[in-house]
């Protein structure tokens, strides 16, 4: 199913960005976790549209209705369901884009795999509305990773050509992780920051969007989680977060650029410290063989520039098979990676418990 996910913990989101609500069933997590109703809120604000730089204004609560799963303040080890109801859609944004494709957006091939059935009213189950329930189970997730003394967060890498400071790849500071999250536009150095924003409020006023990296840090993980080839770490993250709309790369560690170091460069040198092993360097990200190795896990995930700008753009009439014009109306995020930094996390957070759910490879 491909709205489902997941191994040993196991989700499934459901809905339409304009339709009754949206959500998703957790299944896997065990019993006796304890859920801090506002830490869970907390994520869903960071997540929901607003007052941020580049959000769009559409105005939705995204209080989850649980359903299920949870009962006095932990979890009970059965299916956990949750329900966020859609408060604010402007439906007909969307009427004059009927068979008329948003120039990269999901319309065309929607269209193309559903014969015109889809539900195309803002955008569908393609919607990044969808990253709302993905957002709650990535909340709980992090629930379960506190038990296990891991701890996740993120920074805006990149935005527009204006590159906040990296992470410290060996030492990412738990107080700094904690910041980010309490942050509208979480970055390291402010100064940057504004400068991003700025960026993000003149491509706007050009009815032009704009692209960006988000940089996201596990730490607190042991060495051993993981497993080789198809169930890697690797793997299992990025195969949650290009579920993510609008998600066109991901990279551990030093990423794409290894491609131009030499191996005396790019290899983590290890020591003896305390009597147990440590790295040198990280440029690999926390990940060898697919398995966790100690170190902090470093993922980045680039999200391409907003597709619905308010610009006049060519596209075709899908019903006269006719080139045409259009101008698309309605509210739209014009920067998505400020948003999609928490769903990329939550994505991560996901993909780190189900392979801390799984059980020992040795007797
Ligand atoms: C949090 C979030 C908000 C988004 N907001 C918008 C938006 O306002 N307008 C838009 O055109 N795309 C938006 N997107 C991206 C589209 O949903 C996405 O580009 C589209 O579904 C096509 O999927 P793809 O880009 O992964 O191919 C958003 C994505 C996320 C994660
Ligand atoms: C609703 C959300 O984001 C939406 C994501 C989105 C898209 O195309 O992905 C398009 C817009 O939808 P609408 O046209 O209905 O306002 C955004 O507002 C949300 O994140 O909660």
């Amino acid at each position: 199913m491909s709205s489902s996910i997941g191994k040993n913990l196991k989700i499934s989101i459901f809905g339409e960005s304009h339709g009754r609500s949206i959500g998703v069933v957790v299944d896997g997590l065990p019993a006796g976790i304890p859920i801090d109703r506002e830490d869970i809120l907390l994520d869903m604000a960071r997540r929901r549209a607003g007052r941020k730089p580049g959000s769009t204004k559409r105005v939705e609560a995204d209080i989850p209705e649980i359903q299920s799963g949870i009962y006095e303040d932990h979890t009970t080890g059965t299916p956990l369901c949750a329900v966020i109801k859609n408060g604010d859609p402007h439906s007909q944004d969307y009427a004059a884009l009927a068979g008329k494709p948003r120039p990269s957006h999901a319309d065309y091939t929607s269209l193309v795999k559903y014969g015109g059935l889809q539900d195309l009213r803002g955008g569908g189950h393609f919607s990044g509305r969808l990253t709302a329930p993905l957002v709650f189970a990535g909340a709980v997730a992090r629930a379960y990773l506190k038990t296990q003394g891991v701890v996740c967060g993120s920074h805006i890498a990149c935005i527009g050509g204006i590159w906040d400071a990296a992470f410290d790849p060996l030492n990412v500071d738990e107080k700094t992780l904690a910041r980010l999250r309490k942050s509208d536009f979480p970055v390291l150095d402010a100064a940057r920051g504004r400068e991003m924003a700025e960026r993000i409020e003149k491509a706007r006023m050009n009815k032009d969007s704009l692209g960006g990296i988000d940089e996201c840090a596990v730490v607190g993980l042991p060495a051993g989680i993981g497993d080789p080839m198809f169930d890697g770490m690797e793997s299992k993250i990025a195969a949650i977060l290009f579920g993510v709309p609008g998600v066109k790369g991901v990279e551990f560690g030093r990423g794409f650029a290894m491609a131009n170091l030499r191996g005396s460069e790019a290899n983590d040198a290890m020591e003896m410290r305390d009597g147990k092993p440590a790295f040198l360097s990280n440029n690999s990200g926390g990940i060898l063989g697919g398995i966790t190795s100690g170190a902090p896990l470093i993922v980045r995930t680039c999200f391409k520039p907003t597709a619905s700008i308010a610009q006049e753009q060519s596209t075709v009439d899908m019903n006269t098979k006719e080139d045409c014009r259009i101008v698309i109306k309605g509210r739209h995020d014009s920067c998505i990676t400020v948003r999609g930094l928490v769903a990329a996390e939550a994505a991560v957070m996901i993909a780190v418990a189900d392979a801390m759910l799984e059980g020992s490879k040795r007797i």
